[in-house]
């Protein structure tokens, strides 16, 4: 198996954002506080996530943390909302504007039509947690991951996909002890309870994450973007049908039937749907 020539799509200053062939690397760039996100970090990652998603030449995005530390050399996929901004209405920006927009980056995870993979090289904590939560899958350093739930601790709960998603995937008794608890977990005991797809030696972890990749990308991309769409649908409600009908819609779109409908309006006429007619 070959391996990636990242190149640098853009510096940002709390993220690393990378391209190699058809995959894309988003890394969480504060190494020395974890890899906490603040308000200029959860942008930075939302127009990150946002190219990718509409880039074509895109079929998988790879996320984790840089590292180590260069404080204690420790590891981290990301612990978080950076509790140091955090203020009586949410995580404060520069701009002095109070906001819990991490919501928005895991939305657009979530409704993205590529496979999200969280590479996990260290803590995964609190916000951080979530995030690898709602990644399609997750792949975990075998030494340094470390899966804990922190929410409990400082009153910031994330009652979506963080909690209510994580139950369905580990259980409601195990999702429960995860929160209310919050104890530590390693990525072996993260595989058994089903919130992580493999457990990786710390060094293979990146490469490991270009081979999934690669695996991934030499299959129908259609039938991967409704595969997620699919399984997303039951635990979305109403959204989730929008985006799985929608994907039915383009679909319906490339139909003789479709044009024949565009094109009689555009032409002013009666449209002739007689040529198909109600194919059951
Ligand atoms: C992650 C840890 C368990 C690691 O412990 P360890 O002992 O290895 O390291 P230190 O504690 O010494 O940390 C090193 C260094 O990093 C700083 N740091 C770590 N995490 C954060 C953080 N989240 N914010 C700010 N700073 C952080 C730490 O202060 C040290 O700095 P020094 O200057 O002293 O060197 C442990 O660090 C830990 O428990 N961290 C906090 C985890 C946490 O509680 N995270 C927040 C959870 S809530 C949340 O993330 C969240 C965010 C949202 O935006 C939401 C939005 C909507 C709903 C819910 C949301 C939500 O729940």
């Amino acid at each position: 198996m070959n391996s990636p020539t990242w190149k640098i799509v853009k510096k940002f200053d709390d993220i690393t954002y990378k391209k190699s062939g058809h995959v894309a690397r988003i890394a969480f760039n504060r190494p020395d506080v974890r890899n906490a996100f603040r308000p200029h970090t959860t942008s930075e990652l939302y127009e990150a996530f946002h190219d990718a998603k509409e880039d074509p030449s895109i079929g998988v995005v790879l996320l984790s943390g840089e590292g180590p530390s260069s404080k204690d050399g420790k590891y981290a996929f990301c612990s978080g909302g950076d509790q140091k901004v955090r203020g009586h209405r949410g995580y404060v920006g520069e701009d002095g504007r109070h906001r819990l927009n991490i919501l928005e980056v895991q939305r657009l995870i979530r409704f993205m039509p590529k496979v999200v993979i969280a590479v996990v090289p260290g803590w995964a904590v609190g916000g951080g947690h979530s995030l690898h939560v709602v990644c399609d899958l997750t792949l975990a350093s075998k030494e340094h991951a470390i899966f804990k739930q922190t929410d409990a601790d400082v009153t910031s709960f994330d009652g979506g996909y963080g909690s209510a998603y994580l139950a369905k995937m580990v259980g409601q008794k195990k999702a429960r002890e995860i929160f209310f608890l919050g104890r530590n977990y390693s990525a072996q005991e993260a595989y058994e309870m089903g919130m992580v797809n493999a457990v990786i030696p710390h060094d293979e972890l990146e490469q490991t994450a270009w081979e999934w990749a690669q695996e991934i990308l030499e299959k129908s991309p259609m039938s991967i973007k409704m595969l997620k769409f699919a399984m997303n649908l039951t635990d979305d409600g109403m959204v989730g049908q929008q985006v799985f009908a929608g994907e039915a819609t383009r679909l319906a779109y490339m139909t003789d039937e479709a044009k024949e409908g565009r094109d009689a309006f555009v032409e002013k006429r009666k449209p002739n749907f007689d040529q198909d007619g109600w194919v059951s």
